[in-house]
């Protein structure tokens, strides 16, 4: 597939305010210059600082101006790309930054090839994405901060506070059902005395990535504090919260967990509770949490849930 690879650093760019560089709009509308879209722009990408939101204000801009099919963006700290349109057959590429500070890449696609012209055209637009971007991307990195365990990569307490608000306000309207449950390490306090802290650390970063792989992209997983976690489960009645906990606790069970080589068995206890038309976010913990105190008086490594 033909691509025409560009880095844009910004410091560097050849982007000249002055420049005249006009376009015909495809539709038969007025001609354009790039001067008139990078004004608009320059306003229009300072009301957002919503990531996908920006390069979509940026997408339809370039669209005014020149024959675009779809615009990728990618930058390592996503999981999956941002696409607007769809992809084309020639595509030109720029790996952006700025100051020595990686801001992602963008692809740009079409059925025919981009000319030169248009090149220093999408260059000169590109000058405008620099500040919007770049304060989308902190502002990504601060809800990250905000609402994300540093430690384990989980959902924090705040973030579970928030979600467990709107889902239980969403579970009453609709009517679908919602279920949590709690779950709590076994005897962690003996990997932190046998082994030492930095290897219980990451003995809980292989429990939340064990879970992390047993759930769906929906269900959430949260940091409650210690070795204890919350899994948020959407339309889910207690019979399927069951299912899920059983097979969480079996993975967990099964994790093969090594310290040096040698591996450490580890298990969970779960408690689970599937919201009442009486309960509020602290009911429905407070029964999942007893219930999970419930499996380790039982023994441990077990499920305690709905009777
Ligand atoms: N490595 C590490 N340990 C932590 C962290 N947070 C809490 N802990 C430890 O987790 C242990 C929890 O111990 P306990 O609450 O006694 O429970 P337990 O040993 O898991 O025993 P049961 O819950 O009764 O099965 C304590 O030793 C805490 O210091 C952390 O972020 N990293």
């Amino acid at each position: 597939m033909p691509v025409q690879g560009n880095t844009i650093d910004f410091d560097l760019a050849r982007v000249k305010l002055g420049q005249t560089c006009s376009q015909r709009r495809r539709n038969g509308k007025p001609n354009i210059t790039l001067q008139d879209t990078r004004r608009e722009l320059t306003q229009t990408l300072q009301t957002s600082l919503e990531l996908e939101r920006v390069l979509g204000m940026f997408y339809d801009a370039l669209r005014e101006l020149l024959y675009i099919d779809g615009l990728e963006y990618r930058h390592t700290g996503a999981a999956s790309p941002i696409l607007h349109g769809h992809y084309g057959i020639h595509r030109c590429s720029y790996r952006m930054s700025h100051a020595g500070d990686y801001l992602g890449e963008l692809q740009l696609s079409r059925q025919t090839r981009f000319d030169e012209a248009e090149l220093v055209s999408i260059e000169g637009l590109l000058a405008t994405l620099l500040f919007p971007l770049r304060n989308a991307l902190l502002y990504r990195e601060a809800l990250t901060c905000a609402l994300n365990d540093a430690l384990t990569g989980a959902g924090n307490r705040l973030a579970l506070n928030q979600n467990l608000e709107r889902d239980i306000r969403s579970s009453k309207r609709s009517g679908q059902p919602l279920s949590l449950l709690v779950l709590d390490v076994d005897h962690f306090k003996s990997v932190n005395d046998n082994y030492g802290h930095a290897y219980g650390d990451e003995a809980l970063k292989a429990v939340v990535d064990c879970v992390t792989a047993t759930l769906r992209n929906v269900d959430g997983l949260y940091r409650l504090g210690g070795e204890e976690f919350v899994v948020l489960l959407n339309n889910t009645d207690a019979d399927a919260c069951n299912l899920v906990a059983e097979r969480i606790r079996q993975s967990i069970e099964q994790l093969q967990f090594q310290i040096d080589g040698q591996p450490l068995p580890m298990t969970a206890s779960l408690g689970h509770a599937t919201l009442r038309p009486t309960d509020d976010a602290r009911s429905l913990l407070d029964r999942a949490d007893q219930r999970m105190y419930a499996a380790k008086r039982n023994g441990r490594n077990q499920v305690v849930g709905e009777e």
